[in-house]
């Protein structure tokens, strides 16, 4: 649910916010080192070669910093980024003319890739592989295909669901990078950059305690920082401390691991409702009324990294981890072994 406060999925008024907190520069991106340096490496062979970048695919959970990161390669190059997104390129005319509008070493981003239709993601490859175009001109017997040739330039596709990439589309990709959820330390700096950047007052306890709650990802860390930032003002003196923080994430229902009211729900409901799972996904979306796409993009890989979750063969199971957190026996009791073994 997108009002969700610690959803990863970005709100309308926050796009315009994130603006001004988005790192610009590769120097000034936190956390996801291995991915900095590879990426660091990538660009600057390109920029030595004078030729633009090869193709980029960032994938994981959303609010992590696929977006920042394709604006950070088109700043590090010196050239222009236009956006879109799978489901917006409807047909392959519409890929034409997005394409035929590219200035040489121009970054295209390709938000939610996964999601091009059949048609449009076939005329992809030979633009991705070759920077050529073939169009079909005319209908009928009467109808050409005509080869137009493209200035270089680079596609840097963005998804969360990399199994559902087409693998002759992952193969058009130079440079694949999964995003990891960040570490506190990590969220803990980006809390103090957001803070200085926003003029907001706060010690290192606040800083400490909004960071460990915002479920590894910098989107989370900044939309808490800022309802904290209210809390201060109205209910302290404005100073983020880690006791006003506290309370303001208390009040807010955000619990000291960064679990919501619906995750919650959704963990009582493998285990009340379903003696702990298997449940099938489907199940388990219309038992807690939430849709299934929902579940898996946006509330499950944090479960799942958390270890309060499993999937196996035949659903979704609660974990021992989970139990404890919500302050119930798992099954075999306090020392019993965990019922179910995870498979990935
Ligand atoms: N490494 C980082 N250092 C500092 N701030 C970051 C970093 N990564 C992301 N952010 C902050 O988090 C916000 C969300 O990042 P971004 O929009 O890039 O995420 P995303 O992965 O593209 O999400 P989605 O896939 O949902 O669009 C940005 O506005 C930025 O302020």
């Amino acid at each position: 649910m997108s009002d969700r406060l610690v959803s990863p999925n970005i709100s309308d008024e926050e796009q315009i916010l994130e603006g001004s907190l988005r790192p610009r520069r590769l120097a000034e991106y936190i956390g996801q080192e291995k991915i900095k340096e590879n990426l660091g490496i990538l660009l600057e062979a390109a920029r030595r070669r004078n030729e633009p970048v090869d193709h980029v695919l960032l994938y994981g959970p959303p609010g992590l910093g696929k977006t920042t990161l394709c604006n950070i390669i088109a700043a590090e190059m010196g050239v222009n980024l236009k956006t879109t997104a799978g489901p917006a390129i409807e047909h392959a005319g519409d890929l034409a003319s997005i394409l035929t509008s590219l200035q040489p070493g121009e970054v295209l981003f390709i938000d939610e890739v996964h999601r091009l239709a059949r048609a449009v993601e076939e005329r992809l490859y030979s633009a991705m592989e070759d920077f050529a175009l073939d169009v079909v001109i005319g209908k009928g017997p009467s109808a050409r295909s005509l080869r137009l040739s493209l200035p270089p330039f680079t596609v840097v596709g963005a998804t969360t669901r990399v199994g559902s990439l087409t693998a002759p589309l992952r193969d058009r990709f130079g440079a694949i990078y999964r995003m990891e959820y960040y570490d506190i330390t990590s969220l803990e700096m980006i809390v103090h950059r957001s803070a200085g950047i926003l003029k907001v007052p706060a010690d290192e306890g606040g800083i400490k305690e909004i960071a460990g709650r915002a479920r590894g990802t910098p989107r989370i860390v900044n939309r808490l920082l800022k309802r904290v930032r209210d809390y201060a003002q109205v209910r302290a003196d404005g100073v983020i401390t880690r006791e006003v923080a506290n309370r303001a994430l208390d009040a807010l229902e955000v619990d000291e691991i960064g679990l919501d009211q619906t995750d919650r729900n959704m963990l009582t409901t493998i285990i009340q409702k379903f003696n702990g799972g298997p449940v099938g996904l489907d199940t388990l979306a219309a038992s807690t009324s939430e849709d299934s796409e929902t579940i898996e993009d946006v509330y499950e890989p944090y479960l799942l990294q958390l270890g309060f979750i499993a999937r196996t063969p035949r659903g979704r199971v609660a974990m021992r981890a989970a139990y404890e957190h919500l302050g119930l026996t798992p099954p075999g009791g306090e020392s019993g072994p965990n019922l179910w073994t995870a498979t990935p």
